[in-house]
C-alpha cells in the first residue's frame, strides 16, 4: 500500500493525482444524463467485512483514522473486494474527529459506539473548546485527514472518486453534549430550548470549522463531499428550521464559495419534512434520502418546491433501500432494488441504501444491491 504521506510535506497539486476513469457519480452529482445510476453505499467499510475486522483486531478505531496508509487500506477494501461494482470509495474517518480537534476526548467504545468522557454540560462548558483560542487552526488539528485523503486519492490510481465528509452541527452538537448515542436526546434538545443563545454559538461555531474542514478537504484531494445531519429527524420541522437548516445552509455556502465546481451532499436523516427547503434554501448538488421517503413523491415535491420559488438549479436524489433489506433473500433484494431505481426514475439519480451497511450484514448481499442497481437502472434508461 502507498504511504508516501505519512511523513513528510503532502503534495496538494490536484493535476498530480492520477486521471479519473470512472466519473459516473460526478457527472450524475452536477445533474449530467449518465448511461445508468452511479452506486456506493454510506459505510462500505466497515465491521461486515472480514478484512476491516482482521485490521480493527490490531487498532484501536482513531489509530486507523489517524494513520494515513490504515486509512487508506480500510476505504480500498470494499473497492477491491467490489471490483468495478462502486462508483465512488468515501474516506475511512468519522463525524466525530471534529469534536475532538475542538478540545473534547473521544473514545470509540467496541460494541457501544462513541464515548465522550467529559461531555458539555452547561453553556459554561463552552470554555473548554479550543476553536477560538489564539493559534487554533482546523487544517493543523485535522491535517491526518488531509494527509489519509492525499495518500487514498493517489493508491486510488483514478479508479473512482474520492469523497470527503463531515457531521453537520446540530448532530455534532448532539454528541458533544450526551456524550454519546440518545434515546431522547433531552441533555442537547434541553440547550435548544433553555440555553437557546449558547446552542446558536455553539452551533455556528461548529458550522464555521465544518466548512472550513470540508474546503481543506478538497485541497487535500476530495472530489466531492457529504455532509451528514445524522439525527435530523430529533428535530421537528419547527426546531430543524432554526438549529439544522441555517448551518447546512452556510457550510454548503461556504465550500461552494471557494470550489463551485465541487458537488455537495447533504443526508437530513429523519428530516423528510424538510425536502422543500433542503432544495430551495441551500446549495446541496444532491439531497440524500433515508428509506421513510418514497422516490416518487420526494422527487415531485423538489420539483415543486423550486418551480414556485422560481429557483433554477437541479437537485439530484441520492438513496434509499432500507439497509435492512439486505438481509433477505437474494431475489428479494433485487427486486426491491429494480422497484427502488424505477421509483427514483431515469435520470438525477445516485444510488444508495437509506443509511449505513450494518456489521451483521452479509458482504455478498452488498454486492447483490450493487451488481442490481447497475443492471436495473441501465434498464430504466433503454
Ligand atoms: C453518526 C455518525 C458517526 N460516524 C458517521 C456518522 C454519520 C453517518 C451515520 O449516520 O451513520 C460517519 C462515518 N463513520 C465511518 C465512516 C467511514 C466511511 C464509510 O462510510 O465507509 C463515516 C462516513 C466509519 C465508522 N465509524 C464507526 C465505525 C465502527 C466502529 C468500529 O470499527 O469499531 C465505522 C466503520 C463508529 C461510529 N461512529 C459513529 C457511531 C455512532 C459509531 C458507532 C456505530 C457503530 O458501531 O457502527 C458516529
Amino acid at each position: 500500500m502507498p504511504s508516501s504521506s505519512d511523513h513528510g510535506a503532502v503534495n496538494f497539486d490536484t493535476a498530480r493525482f492520477p486521471p479519473l476513469k470512472n466519473d459516473l457519480y460526478l457527472r450524475a452529482a452536477r445533474g449530467e444524463q449518465t448511461e445508468r445510476a452511479p452506486v456506493w453505499c454510506m459505510r462500505q467499510a466497515g465491521r461486515y467485512l472480514s478484512e476491516f475486522r482482521a485490521i480493527r483486531v490490531e487498532n484501536e478505531f482513531f489509530r486507523v483514522c489517524r494513520t494515513p496508509s490504515l486509512a487508506t487500506e480500510v476505504t480500498l477494501q470494499p473497492l477491491r473486494r467490489y471490483a468495478g461494482l462502486l462508483d465512488a470509495a468515501i474516506i475511512f474517518s468519522d463525524i466525530l474527529v471534529v469534536p475532538q480537534a475542538m478540545g473534547l476526548d473521544v473514545e470509540m467504545v467496541p460494541g457501544k459506539g462513541p464515548h465522550f468522557p467529559s461531555p458539555l454540560r452547561s453553556p459554561d462548558d463552552l470554555a473548554r473548546l479550543v476553536d477560538r483560542n489564539e493559534g487554533f487552526s482546523v487544517d493543523a488539528q485535522l491535517d491526518y485527514v488531509y494527509k489519509a485523503l492525499t495518500n487514498t486519492r493517489h493508491a486510488l490510481g483514478g479508479q473512482v472518486p474520492l469523497l470527503g465528509f463531515v457531521g453537520a452541527p446540530w448532530t455534532l452538537m448532539a454528541y458533544m453534549i450526551e456524550g454519546g448515542g440518545s434515546k431522547t436526546f433531552a441533555a442537547a434538545k434541553t440547550w435548544l430550548f433553555a440555553h437557546r443563545a449558547a446552542a446558536h454559538e455553539l452551533l455556528a461555531r461548529l458550522a464555521d470549522v465544518t466548512a472550513r474542514f470540508l474546503i481543506g478537504q478538497v485541497r487535500a484531494g476530495a472530489q466531492a463531499l457529504q455532509v451528514f445531519e445524522s439525527w435530523a429527524g430529533e428535530l421537528g420541522p419547527r426546531d430543524f428550521a432554526e438549529f439544522s437548516l441555517p448551518y447546512l445552509a452556510r457550510i454548503a455556502a461556504r465550500v461552494k464559495e471557494a470550489y463551485p465546481g465541487v458537488p455537495i451532499t447533504v443526508f437530513a436523516k429523519g428530516a423528510h419534512y424538510a425536502l422543500e427547503l433542503l432544495a430551495t434554501e441551500t446549495v446541496y448538488d444532491v439531497i440524500s434520502l433515508d428509506w421513510t421517503v418514497d422516490p416518487r413523491t420526494a422527487r415531485a415535491r423538489v420539483e415543486a418546491a423550486l418551480r414556485s420559488k422560481s429557483v433554477a438549479r437541479s437537485v439530484v436524489l441520492q438513496g434509499n433501500l432500507d439497509p435492512t433489506v439486505l438481509f433477505a433473500d437474494e431475489q428479494t433484494i433485487r427486486d426491491r432494488t429494480a422497484e427502488m431505481c424505477r421509483a427514483f426514475g431515469p435520470t438525477a439519480h445516485i444510488a444508495n441504501l437509506g443509511h449505513g451497511m450494518m456489521p451483521a450484514h452479509d458482504p455478498e448481499h452488498l454486492r447483490v444491491f450493487l451488481e442490481a442497481v447497475h443492471q436495473s437502472s441501465a434498464e430504466l434508461r433503454q
